[in-house]
């Protein structure tokens, strides 16, 4: 059926059917559906199929999702190369460190992500996504050049800080770009674009390293250090063509520019602009966020005045959002407690203390490590949207959780002599690898999505910080006390890993939400209980005095009700 409207500048809804659930889709122009609640009052809208046909769909948003992720890509490649390079011959006679400058050269970059990624919101509000971006691959182009021609042991030291920098900073800015430029049927697919690049940076540097190290002289280790230029001048440039954020641009006031970068976004001529209805939909929820957040904070994103900063940061930890903070900090804490860099940085210990000889063996079996991360991500870019994040998140922390105990009770049983029981030994070997699937598929993609989805505009940027440098610090105190666990008690060491993924299945399940296919607008509705009825209500008021009520009325061809009113409140 084709209908004309005369309320919206001429939209067109395509068709609409009933389903089995009760709920009413509607078809629009070039593929989209917006579908309604029987009891007319929530709605979800998609441009497009999920999974790779999505992907297919949305093969402009893609592109600009792949290209951000290069963000990943610069922390994973410092972390393949760093373990390969402090063990090359030639930087072990040059550099002659004590064990605790070696814990400091990997740590310093951590601590210079951690400032990085806590800093970068700021200048990602106040100016752009994309200018930042740039700002972080300038920073990161720096320190990787003070590393990769180092003299002495504290230039080393400082370029690694610096690059830090970078790489803290990139690691916000990518997840929170990409969540604000994906549509929401394939958000998921996009943002796991972020784990992608991490593993694949993490398995392209451990085997460029595992490469170079036998390279005459220092360039041996001075040319993978080179070649992490390579991504930061990639991403830095690619910043110039990477299309605005509509979300940054409508809290800025700038609803026109922000309409354009939509329209280019989502493939649309740009006269199809005013046209389209989901474009507009999804411009019409943008501007009813960005008008909440002015009438009930009285600030705007843009503002960036100390006071505005302060403001939202105290905003993160009031009651409305505190749940949401948790959820970030808490998604990370449990993302590197579930032990995947223990494994990563001492695997080859362990697979030493096992029984497996020879430092080429240790070596690859911790490669292997790598590239099993880089494969599990794939299903999850093909199904987390159909799938959810929840399912993944449980399941992952199920099979997570017994791997980890399998591990300690073979270790516990058989580790004073390995030699005579090979096949327990490889039946821990194959508990790694298992555990490394389920994490790679569930914790470690979701990791990076979750964060920059539950929280609304106003306050996203410093969430995702704050997310982030959960991610940073919980990483950095897994290097420190994993050795000296590993020390006193591998065995025991696995069972603290065990807990903590027996505890993020209980907090999947009845603490995470569910925020697949739901637009970034929408999910305020997730967290329903915690917005407020006074809140809600004047959302609603915005939404129709804005006209996003109207409109999707006019699309569903029924009322889209309004479900409190002021005098429900009083009563
Ligand atoms: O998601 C990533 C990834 O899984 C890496 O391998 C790990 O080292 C990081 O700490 C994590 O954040």
């Amino acid at each position: 059926m084709f209908r004309q409207t005369n309320h919206h500048r001429g939209y067109v809804a395509l068709s609409s059917h009933p389903t089995g659930n009760g709920e009413s889709h509607h078809a629009t122009p070039h593929g989209g559906t917006l579908s309604v609640h029987p009891d007319g009052t929530s709605y979800t809208y998609a441009y497009g199929p999920k999974g790779l046909a999505g992907l297919r769909h949305n093969s402009y948003a893609l592109g600009c999702a792949i290209f951000a992720s290069i963000g990943g890509l610069t922390f994973g490649y410092d972390q393949g190369v760093i373990a390969n390079i402090l063990v090359m011959k030639e930087f072990v006679a040059r550099f002659p460190v004590t064990s605790w400058e070696k814990g400091l050269m990997t740590a310093m970059l951590e601590l210079g992500s951690l400032v990085g990624a806590l800093t970068a919101g700021v200048l990602a509000d106040r100016y752009s996504r994309r200018q930042s971006i740039l700002v972080a691959c300038v920073v990161f182009c720096i320190g990787s050049a003070l590393q990769c021609a180092a003299q002495s042991i504290p230039q080393l030291i400082v370029g690694r800080a610096i690059g830090g920098l970078g790489v803290g900073a990139l690691s916000m800015l990518s997840p929170l770009y990409m969540a604000e430029i994906s549509p929401p049927e394939v958000r998921g697919s996009l943002m796991a674009l972020e784990q992608f690049s991490i593993v694949l940076g993490a398995v392209l540097g451990f085997w460029t390293g595992y490469f170079t190290r036998d390279l005459p002289g220092s360039i041996s280790w001075r040319s993978p250090l080179a070649i992490q230029i390579i991504p930061g001048l990639l991403l830095g440039f690619g910043s110039f063509f990477l299309p605005p954020s509509p979300r940054l641009l409508v809290s800025h006031g700038r609803d026109d520019e922000a309409l354009q970068s939509l329209a280019k976004l989502r493939l649309r001529a740009p006269e199809e602009a005013n046209t389209d209805p989901l474009l507009q939909m999804e411009l019409l929820e943008m501007r009813v966020e960005a008008q909440l957040v002015e009438k009930t904070f009285g600030y705007s994103t843009k503002d960036g005045t100390f006071v505005a900063e302060a403001r939202a940061w105290k905003q993160l930890f009031s009651k409305k959002y505190i749940n949401r903070t948790f959820i970030g900090i808490v998604m990370m804490f449990f993302q590197q407690w579930s032990g995947i860099n223990a494994l990563l940085y001492y695997g080859p210990t362990l697979m030493h203390e096992i029984g497996l000889q020879g430092d080429t063996v240790t070596l690859l079996v911790s490669g292997g490590i790598g590239i099993v991360q880089f494969l599990a991500v794939f299903p999850t870019i093909i199904y987390i949207d159909s799938l959810g994040r929840k399912p993944l998140l449980r399941w992952g922390s199920a099979i997570m959780c017994l791997s980890h105990l399998t591990i300690s009770l073979l270790v516990r049983q058989y580790e004073s002599d390995w030699p005579a029981h090979v096949t327990a030994a490889w039946t821990a070997v194959v508990c790694v690898y298992i555990f490394t699937a389920a994490y790679g598929m569930s914790y470690g993609p979701i990791g990076w999505i979750l964060p920059s989805e539950v929280f609304p505009q106003s306050v996203r940027s410093k969430g995702v910080s704050l997310a982030t440098a959960s991610n940073w610090s919980n990483n950095f105190l897994i290097g420190l006390v994993t050795p000296v666990m590993m020390e006193t008690s591998p065995s025991f060491t696995f069972v603290i890993f065990a807990l903590a993924c027996f505890a993020g299945y209980f907090w999947s399940t009845y603490v995470v939400p569910e925020t697949a296919n739901v637009s970034l607008e929408e999910i305020d509705a997730v967290f329903g209980s915690s917005a407020g009825q006074e809140d809600a209500l004047l959302k609603q008021e915005i939404e129709e005095e804005i006209g996003l009520r109207r409109l999707i009325a006019d699309l569903a061809e029924g009322p889209f009700t309004t479900t409190t009113t002021r005098d429900d409140l009083e009563h």
